[in-house]
């Protein structure tokens, strides 16, 4: 598909006016105002209060109160707060995100990722904190949207939109789109360029949105749980084009997901958010290695693990298995050997579960980090 462009929608990622230019075909200057690519309206907030992030691991820790900005990060977030009426949703979050990386913003339902994104793409303002998005304060910031690209699969379009139509206006927005790319995907993920967005099943809305993340080759990239409805062979895809992608056009990619078993080998950087909090904020490999488990005899198993950090236990039976904080010192080892108990590691998805069923007060607490720091 070869796309001509020659009408101009008005609005641009992040739901951000631009000055006109030309616009691709079958884009309706009267459907404009709809922004193909960015955001819902800015919503209203007001001030609230809430507590400070918490943190698992050594790597983890909060920043220290009062660090400014780090002007090094693509992003950086200092005590990030939102509100929604009199309800406040993030908590005070400290964060930063390096150049080219891809990081994973992971969480239960609910627990804030969606707002994050919301505001460091500029599409929504912080009630309170400071945000610093490629050196630049987002909320409708047209330089900064003209950076980034908000992928998800509930993205609005015009009425009339074809599938088609989003890949001929996408060139409009991003200037490294690569139209060959873009054609490419629509193929591997057979998507249906002629049927209208409203007709799409939320699999091939997942597909649209993946398509115009990742042929936008935009320098920042958010992909907010770009899986939904997807199928299995179609999510691995996914994963594998944007490996190679990333890997031959280094740039940075914040993903919030659930499905971290699938995603977790791709991420180099993890930030863990529950309840508007930080729970785990930490590189890849830290991550990785932040906890382990302990399992057997129930007795024998609650005898090595007091005074320890439990992050998760379970017991069947008369068997236990325990998630630990950390590594396994050489005492603890030497014992759980001699009572026959099973040492292993955790793998990301299970520590995401293990530290986001925990109630968010006692989590920084019990993987060691101080209570004063929180
Ligand atoms: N515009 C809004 N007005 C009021 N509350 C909102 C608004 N947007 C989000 N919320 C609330 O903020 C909280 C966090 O929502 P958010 O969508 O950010 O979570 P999430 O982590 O992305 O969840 P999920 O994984 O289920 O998509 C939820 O309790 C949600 O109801």
């Amino acid at each position: 598909m070869h796309v001509t462009p020659n009408t101009v929608p008005e609005t641009a990622p992040g739901g951000i006016n631009h000055t006109a230019r030309d616009a691709p075909s079958g884009t309706s200057s009267g459907t404009a105002a709809a922004a193909p690519f960015g955001a819902e309206p800015a919503s209203g907030s007001s001030t609230g209060t809430g507590h400070a992030a918490g943190a698992l691991s050594h790597e983890a820790r909060p920043l220290p109160a009062g660090r400014p900005i780090n002007p090094e990060a693509v992003i950086s977030v200092r005590g990030l707060r939102k509100s929604f009426g009199r309800k406040e949703i993030l908590h005070g979050l400290d964060f930063d995100i390096p150049a080219n990386s891809i990081c994973g913003l992971l969480g239960r339902n609910g627990a804030g990722k969606t707002t994050a994104l919301s505001i460091l793409s500029g599409q929504d303002r912080a009630t309170q904190g400071d945000v610093s998005v490629m050196g630049r304060e987002p909320f409708e910031d047209i330089e900064t949207a003209s950076h980034l690209c908000f992928a998800r699969e509930n993205q609005k379009y015009p009425e009339s939109f074809k599938a088609g139509h989003v890949l001929k206006s996408a060139p409009w927005f991003f200037e490294s789109w690569d139209q060959d790319f873009a054609e490419r995907l629509v193929r591997m993920f057979r998507l249906p360029v002629e049927t209208k967005i409203q007709k799409l099943s939320r699999g091939q809305l997942s597909s649209v949105a993946i398509v115009v993340g990742l042929a936008s080759r935009a320098p920042l990239t958010f992909f907010d749980e770009p899986y939904l409805g997807l199928d299995a062979t179609a999510r691995q895809l996914f994963y594998d084009v944007m490996l190679q992608d990333y890997l031959e056009y280094p740039r940075t990619i914040v993903m919030s997901t659930h499905l971290i078993d699938e995603a977790a080998d791709l991420l180099e950087k993890v930030l863990v958010i529950d309840d508007g909090r930080i729970l785990m904020d930490a590189d890849a490999d830290s991550a990785r290695s932040a906890a382990f488990s302990l399992s057997g005899p129930a007795a024998a198993v609650g005898q090595l693990t007091e005074g320890r950090s439990v992050l998760h236990s379970r017991r069947i039976g008369g068997l236990s298995s325990v998630t630990l904080a950390g590594q396994p010192d050489a005492g603890l080892a030497a014992a759980a050997a001699e009572q026959h108990l099973e040492i292993g590691p955790v793998g990301l998805q299970d520590l995401v579960a293990a530290i986001g069923s925990r109630p968010t007060d006692t989590v920084g607490e019990t993987a060691g980090t101080p209570k004063e720091s929180r």
